[in-house]
């Protein structure tokens, strides 16, 4: 076990102190004489912070850009020293979000004044559009998570078709590593810039990309149905998404043109290894948080639904956060709720040669912030489940 003796309590080392910390170790200065002895043991009773790292959230008024602060708040490594908004520029992060005001964090700036020397990596939790224009600005040794779909469509002329915008970072787009974590870990791994998958697109890949790898579903007739709780369309007001619009009713959204369907087509046409196209429909659901997906697929021919079941026990019995339950078991949003799983299950359709596959996720989680801390942990280094180890909120 070593020590360090200082002679005054240093801010500016690359460590940071919490408020606590500092109150800490001003009592022990005063039981040695002054000389003040930080135990550098994990176990010490005398712990300084590790938080180490220095992190921006861009865009942390937002929702995603708040569930990074609360993930944050359990990470021992993760430090937050920047944090920027918009229209909230200027204001203390707790008069946003007052459940976040326990923790010590810097007020929110635009990003015009952000400094981004004082960063080590960054979050960007921006809409998309904007944030082509913001990453594009940024130092380019900087690493970052991006939360937007800005770079995550390989053809930037299928990002025009589908986002309206011309793409204004072709080159940026080429670097970016699109971090569905269990599927490209090694390249996420080596990335620097990372486009964080869509919530729905992460719950239909992670389930079908390891059957589609193995050819053991057909190409052709993938239907998917998908569930989404209204956190998924941000904070900032929308009619659509007022209490009256979403309570006590379902409704249908982007039907045969949702934009995370090119997305989707794009993981599974590459672990198919030819083209794919989804019939896709999103669903708004009156609930905060949580999404589900009701996958429905022909087998391969001489496949059964135990061979689905096998491959994808197989594919996700090292993995952590992807979870094939037992049996007949049904997924419910309910168990994964603020947690960063993503839990799936097969079943046969009562049509033969058809399955039925069920995967749910927290989409502020797994389907967003859960996902970029993860994909950030890989990146500088860290065991991927820091910061991550919750259970869900249930009931
Ligand atoms: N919500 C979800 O479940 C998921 C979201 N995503 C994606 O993540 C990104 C963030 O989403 P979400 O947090 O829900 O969005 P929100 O609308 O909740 O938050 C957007 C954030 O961006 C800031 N902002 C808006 N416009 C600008 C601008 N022109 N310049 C600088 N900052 C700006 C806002 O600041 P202010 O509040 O001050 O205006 C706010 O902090 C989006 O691209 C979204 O599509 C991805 C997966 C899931
Ligand atoms: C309920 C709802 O509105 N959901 C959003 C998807 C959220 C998401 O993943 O958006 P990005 O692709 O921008 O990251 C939507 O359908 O547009």
């Amino acid at each position: 076990m070593s020590s360090v003796a200082f002679n005054s309590i240093c801010f500016d080392s690359g460590c940071f102190w919490k408020i606590q910390d500092v109150v800490k170790i001003s009592k022990a200065r005063k039981q040695n004489g002054g000389k003040l002895f930080v135990n550098c043991s994990l176990n010490s009773k005398m712990q300084t912070s590790q938080k180490t790292v220095r992190i921006g959230i861009l865009g942390a008024s937002g929702y995603t850009g708040s569930e990074v602060l609360r993930l944050l708040a359990n990470h021992p490594h993760f430090g937050v020293t920047l944090l920027t908004a918009d229209r909230k520029a200027g204001q203390p992060i707790a008069s946003v979000f007052p459940h976040l005001g326990t923790q010590d964090l810097p007020d929110l700036v635009a990003i015009k004044d952000a400094n981004f020397s004082e960063v080590d990596a960054v979050f960007c939790c921006l809409p998309h559009g904007t944030t082509q224009e913001i990453v594009k600005g940024l130092p380019k040794d900087l690493k970052c998570v991006d939360l937007s779909a800005d770079f995550r469509l390989r053809d930037t002329s299928e990002y025009e078709e589908w986002y309206g915008q011309p793409h204004i970072a072709p080159d940026l787009q080429k670097e970016a590593v699109y971090g569905l974590t269990e599927i490209l870990r090694d390249e996420i791994r080596n990335a620097r810039l990372v486009a964080n998958p869509g919530c729905y697109p992460t719950s239909i890949q992670l389930p079908l990309v390891p059957l589609l790898k193995a050819n053991l579903i057909e190409h052709r007739n993938i239907i998917i149905d998908s569930k989404s709780g209204v956190s998924g369309a941000g904070r900032s007001a929308k009619e659509s998404n007022l209490f009256t619009e979403v309570a006590e009713g379902i409704c249908s959204y982007g039907v045969t043109r949702h934009r995370h369907a090119p997305e989707t087509e794009q993981g599974l046409s590459d672990a198919a290894r030819s083209n794919i196209t989804i019939s896709f429909t999103p669903h708004l659901m009156p609930m905060t948080r949580g999404m589900q997906s009701t996958i429905y697929v022909e087998v391969a021919p001489g496949v059964g639904i135990e061979d689905l079941y096998q491959q994808l026990k197989t594919s996700y019995q090292d993995e952590e956060f992807v979870v094939l339950l037992e049996k007949g078991i049904v997924p419910r949003t309910h168990s994964v709720r603020g947690t960063n799983y993503c839990l799936i299950n097969v079943f046969p359709d009562r049509i033969p040669g058809r399955a039925i596959i069920i995967s749910v996720i927290d989409n502020l989680v797994k389907g967003a912030s859960g996902q970029a801390l993860q994909n950030l942990n890989l990146m500088l280094g860290y065991p991927e489940n820091t910061g991550l180890k919750f259970q869900a909120l249930f009931p």
